[in-house]
């Protein structure tokens, strides 16, 4: 039994198909190279070394590696151009599917022919190569397609043909050897791909993660607002910005300790999530301190936003340890100017935060504009 696949979370996927994709890219670019150095050389090997017994076969070789040559082609000027990922995948596959078919054909071609078992052998160790290649990307799923057709037409040829047995018939064993070793090495290396990509996700995940509330942090979302920022200025729309503090924290930890101080930041994260909207995003700024990102804004609907989050912390009471607390929110909201900076929007936010405090906290109040 092959080992069990180490399995990617489902909000992982995009990422590992987006991964996978340029994975393609890289590997096809690869082999593409790989394979108009080896076309080449394998067309001037069996010149050399078959007698032909038919002036015609040396032509037929050729237009038997055409298709080949001419994907290969086609994937290096793809790949030169500055283009997104996704058709690597599908081109790797046709391209490796030509390569493969085409060396049934000249199997079925050099079967019964006089010193034609040097060519199985080749033939089988590139077909190795070609399979490592691909179920790399994608496992081994994808080698039923680009072996299974092919290799049952090979067989099918042995049984039906009635052709003679060749002179060497033992070197016909390297063919599903080297199938069998491709397939352990690939299985292997995709693997060892799927646990280092979900060891970089996991990795990604924490330094953009808040490890006490789950929330994004600080890094992650000065990104979104960078982001933010470039789409506001380009759509010419408003985002806003809410600057959020607990009121009083510092009593609940010298009142009933720390750890109940970090239940209720985690209880205040999750009512931020089930209260924003899906466009909304919030992050722990810092301590007690949470930013709020509200793209597409107006005054109105900022300063709702903002009513909503303070009642939905007001009230009900907050159920930690130490029994049912009282918390409650202060905020200070400030809609972005066209020609401000990221900095100078959130110091309004601040501002407007401090004037919340001041004027006697769980209230939400607008930055001048
Ligand atoms: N439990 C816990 N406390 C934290 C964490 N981060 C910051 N704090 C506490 O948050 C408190 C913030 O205190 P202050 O800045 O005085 O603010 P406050 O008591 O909320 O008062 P106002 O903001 O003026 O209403 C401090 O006691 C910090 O130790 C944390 O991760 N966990």
């Amino acid at each position: 039994m092959m080992r069990k696949h180490a399995s990617i979370p489902a909000e992982w996927w995009a990422d590992f198909l987006l991964n996978q994709y340029s994975r393609s890219r890289r590997l096809g670019y690869l082999l593409s190279g790989v394979v108009l150095v080896l076309l080449p050389v394998f067309t001037i090997l069996d010149a050399t070394l078959v007698s032909y017994s038919n002036g015609e076969l040396i032509w037929k070789h050729i237009l038997l590696r055409l298709p080949a040559a001419i994907l290969a082609t086609t994937f290096l000027l793809l790949h030169h151009k500055k283009s997104p990922d996704f058709w690597a995948y599908p081109l790797l596959l046709t391209l490796n599917l030509s390569i493969v078919g085409m060396m049934a054909a000249m199997f079925v071609l050099h079967y019964s022919e006089q010193g034609g078992h040097l060519l199985y052998i080749t033939q089988g160790l590139t077909l190795a190569i070609i399979a490592v290649a691909t179920a790399t990307v994608y496992g081994v799923r994808d080698l039923v397609l680009i072996y299974g057709l092919p290799f049952m037409a090979v067989i099918a040829f042995i049984v039906f043909s009635g052709s003679p047995v060749p002179d060497n018939p033992i070197h016909l064993i390297f063919i599903p050897a080297a199938m069998g070793i491709g397939l352990v090495i690939a299985t292997m290396l995709y693997q060892e791909h799927r646990r280092t990509f979900i060891a970089s996700q996991q990795l990604e995940h924490s330094a953009l993660t808040d490890a006490l509330t789950g929330l994004p942090n600080r890094r992650s979302m000065q990104t979104h607002l960078q982001a933010e920022w470039s789409r506001a200025k380009r759509d010419e729309q408003c985002f806003a910005v809410l600057m959020a503090d607990l009121d009083h924290f510092k009593a609940v930890n010298d009142q009933h300790g720390h750890e109940v101080g970090d239940e209720v930041l985690t209880i205040l994260a999750s009512r931020f999530t089930t209260t924003l909207r899906g466009g909304d995003r919030v992050a722990r700024w810092g301590g007690e301190e949470f930013l709020l990102l509200i793209p597409n804004a107006t005054v109105e609907s900022a300063m709702a936003v903002a009513e909503k989050v303070r009642r939905v912390v007001a009230e009900p009471t907050f159920a930690t340890s130490a029994g049912h607390l009282a918390v409650t929110l202060s905020l200070g909201v400030a809609l972005h100017r066209q020609t401000e900076s990221i900095d100078e929007v959130i110091s309004r936010a601040d501002k407007a935060l401090y004037r919340a405090k001041l004027e006697g906290r769980n209230r939400a109040v607008l930055a001048d504009r």
